[in-house]
């Protein structure tokens, strides 16, 4: 059974409610019949009710709920809700109830308040523009101090990994990661990888350098989150400074990097940045033409995940699939 099948099957088994902020968007209208028609999650559609029923025009999304966040008897209290979490940071009352109205911010107080288990959205807005509401409203769990993301990535005809399948992270939130921040992400994906791609996490912490072959600041930033993370999580297999070759292939890591206990065999790539994660994934994507599963957020204290804006039908299938084994409380 594919990763994606085993994440569908939890998601049927224990039906949970996503909200999908962006409801008028055609290809999140084409998931949401998928999604309903194969039982994989309850839906909440955002936006006006007669503009989602045109744009879905030929669809049976009838199993779906439609709120309209402007007509919502919700709207007074989530806006005060909002007003309370963010008034020490100067929120005012009439700025809470406008940004209340914007479904992104709807979509996560639903969250935060307990009326809906998760959030997907992202094919029309940027990530920033998912996440920026989503760590104000509903924000960490407890002892995480940064949230990031990570793919899943099933690559085609592939022997590396574990047999094509791969953790990449982080490629969509953390512009640039301290070294601490590197370690928690590093410790945050092997979990992913293990609990949700079902993979036992051998953890590769990469670079342009392999154990000491090249000096500069950014290496030193690596070399210290290894250093982090293997402190944090003593049992984790795990290894860095690594260049990709050395730490996917066989004969290259022993040649690189000799001895270590994951050089040849990572399953699980720590990008070292947002430059490198983001275009690294994008182009196994399109080069080797892999399955890209998420972006799937870490850390936060409920599920909100974010679409790339590239992202196919089956793609956002995937993410509410996922997001609704995350709300489950198996990740
Ligand atoms: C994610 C992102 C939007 C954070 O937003 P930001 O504008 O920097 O937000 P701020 O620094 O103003 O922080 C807003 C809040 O989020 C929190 N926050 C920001 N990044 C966080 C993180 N990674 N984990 C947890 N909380 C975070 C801040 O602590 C702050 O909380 P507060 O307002 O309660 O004090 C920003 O890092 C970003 O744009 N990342 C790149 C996204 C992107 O373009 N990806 C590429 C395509 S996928
Ligand atoms: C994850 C990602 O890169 O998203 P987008 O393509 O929408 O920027």
């Amino acid at each position: 059974m594919s990763v994606m099948d085993n994440i569908i099957q939890k998601a049927k088994a224990n039906k949970k409610k996503i909200v999908l902020p962006e409801g008028t968007e055609p290809r999140t209208l084409k998931a949401a019949e998928i999604v309903l028609k194969e039982g994989i999650a309850d839906l909440v559609l955002l936006g006006k009710e007669e503009e989602i029923r045109e744009k879905a025009k030929g669809l049976d999304i009838s199993k779906a709920e439609i709120v309209d966040p402007e007509k919502s008897p919700n709207l007074e209290r989530y806006a005060k809700e909002y007003y309370e979490l963010r008034k020490n940071k100067g929120m005012t009352e009439e700025e809470a109830e406008r940004l209340m109205r914007d479904p992104m911010y709807y979509g996560c107080m639903m969250v935060k308040l307990g009326d809906v288990d998760g959030m997907v959205s992202g094919a029309i807005h940027a990530t920033a523009d998912v996440f920026r509401p989503a760590f104000q409203i509903i924000k960490t769990a407890p002892n995480v101090k940064v949230v990031s993301s990570a793919f899943i990535m099933e690559v085609p005809e592939c022997k590396y990994g574990s047999d094509g399948v791969f953790i990449f992270a982080d490629c969509a939130i953390n512009p640039n990661p301290t070294a601490e921040e590197l370690a928690a992400i590093a410790i945050a994906s092997a979990h992913t990888a293990k609990v949700l791609a079902g993979i036992e996490p051998k953890v590769a912490m990469l670079s342009f350098s392999t154990k000491g072959s090249a000096s500069h600041e950014l290496v030193d930033k690596v070399k210290r989150a290894t250093e982090i993370a293997k402190e944090l999580a003593p049992d984790l297999l795990i290894d860095g400074e690594l260049q990709v070759d050395a730490a996917i292939v066989k004969e290259v890591g022993e040649l690189k990097a000799p001895g270590s206990p994951v050089a040849g065999q990572a399953n699980v790539l720590i990008f070292p940045d947002l430059q490198a994660g983001n275009i690294g994934y994008k182009l196994v994507q399109r080069l080797a033409k892999a399955n890209a599963i998420g972006p799937i957020s870490q850390g936060l204290a409920k599920p909100v995940n974010d679409l790339s804006r590239g992202c196919s039908v089956e793609d956002i299938v995937n993410v509410i699939a996922i997001t609704s084994v995350q709300a489950q409380g198996i990740v």
